[in-house]
């Protein structure tokens, strides 16, 4: 699903290596941790397999062919085919939660006709159904989180990359939170996760990928926080 082929990504202006010559190859149907301090390279990572910057050396694959060869067109639709969670819930706040899934559907131009199924099936799996007529604010932080994983899903994406979902949740919560991304898991969901919650890493156990000054440090099949 995603290969790292000796990759090194070096911001232009700062030349900060962020990236330092990583190999990893991450399988379709795989859930992986991403850890590392600040600074680590983590965001980096995610940037580089949505193709918002390239490496500044080696190559990074999701399916066949080389990112870096994509055009325009074919880049726009790579990045269609992969659901996004941010810390930050980044919700609507003055459309329901039906309507900020539906938003999904919507940009990525799905028929009107299936939005209804889609989206209530989306909202079924992260348990919020019904909530379906709430608005944003309406919603504790989890659930906002909660919808947030439902539209990130709801276009079916074989890859989902989230950067730290659990940093502005308290402990149940994000608990709540890992239970929904590992039942979207497995429904074979390729997921990438990114954080600093060593409770959570360690609780809910997965290949966990260390990053320490943009290399990878450690690659656990079997999870641990090993910071
Ligand atoms: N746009 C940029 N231009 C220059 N340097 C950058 C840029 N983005 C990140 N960096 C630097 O690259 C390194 C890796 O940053 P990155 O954001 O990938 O780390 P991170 O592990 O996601 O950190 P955090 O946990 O704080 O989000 C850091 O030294 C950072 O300062």
């Amino acid at each position: 699903m995603i290969q790292f082929h000796h990759v090194s990504l070096e911001y232009p202006v700062t030349r900060t290596l962020a990236l330092d010559d990583l190999n990893v190859h991450i399988k379709k149907g795989e859930f992986v941790y991403l850890v590392g301090h600040s600074g680590a390279g983590k965001s980096s990572f995610m940037g580089l397999v949505l193709k918002r910057t390239l490496p500044t050396r080696g190559d990074v694959y999701v399916g066949g062919e080389p990112l870096r060869r994509y055009r325009a067109g074919r880049t726009a639709l790579h990045r269609r085919r992969i659901g996004m969670i941010f810390q930050d819930n980044q919700l609507l706040p003055h459309l329901t939660v039906t309507d900020n899934v539906a938003f999904a559907l919507r940009v990525t131009g799905v028929p009107r006709r299936e939005w209804d199924g889609r989206v209530s099936a989306s909202l079924k799996l992260v348990g919020l159904e019904h909530k379906k007529h709430a608005l944003p604010v309406q919603l504790s932080q989890g659930e906002q989180q909660r919808v947030a994983i439902a539209r990130a899903v709801v276009g079916e994406p074989p890859l989902l990359l989230a950067d730290e979902p659990t940093g502005n949740l308290d402990p149940d919560n994000s608990r709540e939170v890992l239970k929904v991304l590992q039942n979207v898991n497995l429904r074979g969901t390729t997921i990438v996760v990114a954080t600093h919650a060593r409770e959570l890493v360690e609780t809910f156990r997965h290949r966990t990928l260390t990053l320490r000054r943009g290399k990878l440090v450690r690659d656990d099949p079997y999870g641990g926080y090993a910071l």
